[in-house]
């Protein structure tokens, strides 16, 4: 079923303004545990959605003794966003259990390590080093398209999902650390295979009241000690190599060609670099944040692309343009003369942002406009609704790309003030530039050779939307034509 929220009434906030939690609305608890019982962690983003419709902007929810307040509205979202990481943390469960999977980087650290890790990390994010990342992601893309032209002479039905998630896989894999794992041709890969069970199992725990596994191992725990362990023996030999590689070629210390060496490389100003374990963690974190994010992102793209033919037509368009003779687009500035397809990307996120919930804990007693918030208290914040409010936005949920185009980003109005995908203020995410460049290669090669024939689920329903750390739709098939004389390459 789509679910893709409204704004709630006005009529829901209540007459006389509450200034403590306890006097927001909320749903119906139950003594003891509150409303645990009644979360549903894969579909949690719906139910509070939903929730928001009935209970407005801000809203109350309880699991055990944790306060929690929910909020929906784009100006507070924004503002708390911005008061990172003095006033709001990661969930504070966060950072141990992500320490317990090796998986503690830039997205779990908090207050001055954060800071001194974003400095460092972020090297490897600036314009430069991206146009040094090109050529990874135009080998990988190329791949893609050999692999889709062969299905679509053979009339395919694919599982758009697992494409995506294979294509990603392997573009991660190059840009984080310089390994060309090949997913795409190849069998499996014992690092992804791993992987993958990672973050699930992470923002499982972090959503339970009692840390369970610190006492009692399920066969589920134990299973992720073996992955743990295995991810930390394959990540070892990873920057073992990147190390070797900066050894052989000194010169990539200014020019890396890769996240792994950009990281090996930095510096602070004090001249500190980041640990072995920094490393680590942020080995693992790069390739966590970027594969599924950057492939569902793509899934919804196709999805609404295909619902709506005009779009698709526009951007076949912008892609043979800029594309004309090469299959793949091969420079950044080519990249850089495709509006429409970043546009279509945009609009795809507003509707299906692949992080529609963002969870936060406060580090010291503050305020949401004039409700207190006391230390301690959890934050759910909700960053669909105002990006699809009505009141807000004009046709708030159509897919129209061109309203990315129009200028006034300054307005109130404009997508681009709505709308958060990437999060906001300090902790926005450093990979929007390098998923961007991977999704419009993806769009361009599609439309420049292709035909969108199906992409839908096998019953023509829509996607259900299922929430595993990130957000992503169900049962999507994909199925291609293109001209009987395409060549591979
Ligand atoms: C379409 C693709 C992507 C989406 C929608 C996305 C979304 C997000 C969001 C919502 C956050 C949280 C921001 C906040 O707390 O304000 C985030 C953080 C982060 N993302 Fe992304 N991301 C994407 C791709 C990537 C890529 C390609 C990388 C790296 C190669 C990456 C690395 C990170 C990291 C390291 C953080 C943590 C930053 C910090 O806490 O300082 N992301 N991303």
């Amino acid at each position: 079923m789509s679910a893709i929220s409204e704004r709630p009434p006005a009529a829901a906030a209540s007459a006389q303004r509450p200034t403590s939690i306890s006097q927001l609305p909320g749903p119906k608890e139950s003594l003891v545990l509150g409303h645990l019982l009644q979360l549903k962690v894969s579909r949690l983003h719906l139910q509070l959605e939903g929730w928001a419709r009935t209970y407005g902007d801000t809203y109350r929810l309880r699991v055990a003794r944790q306060q929690i307040v929910v909020i929906s509205g784009t100006e507070d979202i924004a503002a708390v966003l911005r008061a990172r990481p003095d006033t709001w943390s990661r969930p504070r469960n966060f950072a141990s259990i992500a320490r317990e999977s090796d998986a503690y980087g830039l997205f779990a650290a908090e207050g001055d390590e954060w800071r001194r890790q974003r400095r460092m990390v972020m090297a490897g994010f600036d314009p430069e080093h991206l146009r040094n990342y090109m050529p990874t992601l135009t080998r990988v893309t190329r791949r893609l398209r050999k692999r889709w032209i062969v299905a679509a002479h053979a009339k395919k039905v694919m599982d758009l999902q697992d494409e995506l998630m294979h294509y990603s896989v392997d573009a991660a894999s190059g840009i984080a650390y310089g390994l060309d794992i090949n997913t795409l041709e190849n069998a499996q890969s014992e690092l992804h295979d791993n992987l993958k069970h990672m973050f699930p199992m992470v923002f499982h725990r972090m959503n339970l009241p009692f840390a369970y596994w610190r006492y009692v191992r399920l066969p589920s725990d134990i299973a992720h000690d073996r992955r743990i362990a295995t991810l930390h023996r394959i990540i070892g030999q990873i920057i073992a190599q990147g190390r070797e590689r900066l050894r052989q070629h000194p010169e990539r210390r200014e020019q890396p060609t890769d996240l792994l060496e950009a990281m090996l490389a930095a510096r602070d100003a004090d001249g500190s670099a980041l640990s072995e374990s920094d490393i680590r963690g942020n080995v693992f974190t790069m390739l966590t944040a970027s594969e599924d994010t950057t492939a569902n992102t793509l899934a919804w793209t196709f999805y609404l692309l295909h619902e709506h033919p005009e779009a698709w037509e526009r951007l076949v368009e912008e892609a043979r343009a800029v594309l004309r003779d090469a299959p793949v687009a091969q420079a950044l500035d080519e990249l850089r003369q495709m509006p429409y397809a970043e546009a279509c990307a945009s609009e795809a996120m507003r509707l299906r942002p692949v992080a529609p919930l963002l969870i936060l804990d406060a580090v010291r007693d503050t305020a949401i406009r004039d409700v207190h918030i006391p230390h301690g208290t959890r934050l759910y914040l909700l960053m669909r609704p105002g990006a699809v409010d009505d009141a807000a936005i004009e046709a708030p949920r159509a897919f129209i790309p061109q309203r990315w185009l129009a200028d006034g980003a300054a307005s109130v109005h404009s997508p681009k003030r709505l709308s958060m995908p990437f999060g906001a203020g300090p902790r926005l995410c450093p990979g929007r530039y390098l998923a961007m460049l991977e999704i419009k290669l993806v769009l361009s090669m599609l439309a420049r050779d292709f035909q969108l024939l199906e992409v839908g689920t096998p019953d023509g329903t829509p996607p259900d939307e299922i929430l595993e750390f990130t957000m992503h739709p169900v049962g999507l098939h994909l199925r291609l034509g293109t001209d009987a004389g395409m060549p591979a390459d």
